[in-house]
């Protein structure tokens, strides 16, 4: 069995390279880092090292790897034969990834059994972006017959992987909580064999629970400490005032969680507490950095504020906390972050309205735009 890995990162090599491997697969990596690449291919093992209760050292080895940016044939030559193709390379990269896809599906034998096809990112239907950007590729007519070749599944990951420390080499550090959540009616009665993951019958109550939960959470953190000064997310929730900002947010969208999905408010407490324990680790040696980067991915419709705090209004429920948490991620000003960058310019040029409408995809008319103008407008210059 092999699976073809797309981004060698923390989450690539830290979780799903590790569950694949596990799950017996021969991994090969594919990534356009090339130094990374080949550091992996001049390896046989790395190793993953977990923080926190029950941690544990695991290796990973027996696994190749491609430069995915100058190695075409070497990869398409991979993913031929390959059985699952997964990706945690960032939701804004997956169209990149879209033409290794159309690739592998057109050297793909009709009758060999469908691939496996998992974008393991931090977003809704990441897996459908993929497959979208795929067929447009492909056209009508060729997707056709293509799309037979593949199984196309969305999936939820959730396990906090640091920025790794310098010379760490390979070996990656992690906590050791972590969630692989798979939509199972895709493959119908025969999904891959990863025992690291769990397969669901649907998805969307799983991946809004974990986005709006422990995302919102460890993004709220980030900015709210990202401005008090702090540096580290342990940190950060040492004090008070954050971890109470924090929390305040929280409770607003376990509200939508379970007025949407159905979850108990008791669990959903639970739940709650669970993940701040997780961000408190401090074994993690995870900044505020990091958490809060590519503010303008985290601001948009669908992501972590936006989408519960649009839906939330629609149901005439509180937003404030979830606002205050808005107008925090206004203010991470970190020159190291490209979109951090292009949120300040943008902060200083735009009218509020239109940063509404083309960052945060609010329209006039909906019951959020009134109050998210007012915060915007709070940090725009005009
Ligand atoms: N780090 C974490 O704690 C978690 C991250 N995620 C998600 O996992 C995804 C990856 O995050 P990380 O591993 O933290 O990022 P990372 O930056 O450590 O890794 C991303 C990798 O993708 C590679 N890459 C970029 N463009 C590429 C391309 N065109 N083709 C192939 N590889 C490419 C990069 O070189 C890098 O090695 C993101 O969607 C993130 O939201 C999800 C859960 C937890
Ligand atoms: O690129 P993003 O969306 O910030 O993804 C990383 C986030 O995912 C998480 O691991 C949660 O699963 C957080 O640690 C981290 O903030």
């Amino acid at each position: 069995m092999k699976a073809v890995h797309f981004g060698a990162g923390n989450i690539g090599r830290g979780f799903i390279g590790l569950l694949l491997h596990d799950a017996g697969y021969e991994v090969v990596f594919a990534d356009v880092n090339a130094e990374l690449i080949d550091a992996l291919a001049a390896s046989d093992h790395y190793t993953v090292h977990e923080v926190g209760v029950g941690a544990r050292d695991l290796v990973v080895d027996r696994y190749r790897a491609v430069n995915s940016q100058t190695d075409a044939a070497a990869l398409a030559a991979e993913l031929a034969d390959a059985d699952v193709l997964t990706t945690a390379v960032g939701p804004n990269i997956l169209r990149f990834i879209a033409p290794h896809v159309l690739q592998a599906l057109r050297d793909r034998s009709p009758d060999a059994p469908p691939l496996a096809v998992m974008a393991c990112e931090n977003a809704i239907d990441a897996t459908s972006m993929l497959r979208e950007e795929t067929r447009h590729l492909a056209g009508p007519d060729e997707w056709l017959e293509l799309e037979r070749r593949a199984v196309f599944a969305n999936t939820a990951v959730d396990r906090i992987v640091p920025g790794q420390p310098e010379g760490a080499g390979l070996d990656v550090t992690v906590e050791t909580f972590s969630e692989w959540a798979i939509e199972e009616p895709p493959f119908g009665d025969a999904p891959p064999v990863i025992p690291g993951a769990h397969f669901v019958d649907r998805l969307g109550p799983y991946i809004e629970r974990k986005l709006f939960t422990v995302n919102t959470g460890h993004a709220s953190t980030a900015y709210f400490g990202f401005l008090a000064g702090h540096e580290r997310i342990a940190e950060a929730l040492a004090d008070a005032s954050v971890a109470e900002r924090v929390e305040r947010v929280l409770h607003e969208t376990s509200a939508l969680i379970v007025a949407k999905h159905g979850f108990g408010e008791g669990e959903m407490a639970e739940y709650r507490e669970v993940i701040l324990a997780r961000f408190r680790n401090e074994g993690l040696p995870d900044t505020v950095e990091r958490v809060g980067r590519q503010p303008l991915r985290k601001l948009s419709r669908r992501e972590r504020f936006i989408a519960p705090a649009a839906e939330l209004a629609e149901r005439g429920l509180p937003v404030d906390a979830l606002l205050a948490a808005v107008e925090a991620a206004l203010g991470f000003d970190v020159p190291a972050d490209p979109e951090s960058v292009e949120l300040q310019e943008r902060l200083a040029t735009d009218a509020a309205p239109t940063f509404v409408r083309e960052v945060c995809g609010i329209e006039p008319g909906h019951p959020l735009h009134d109050r998210l103008v007012e915060v915007v407008g709070r940090r725009t210059a005009s």
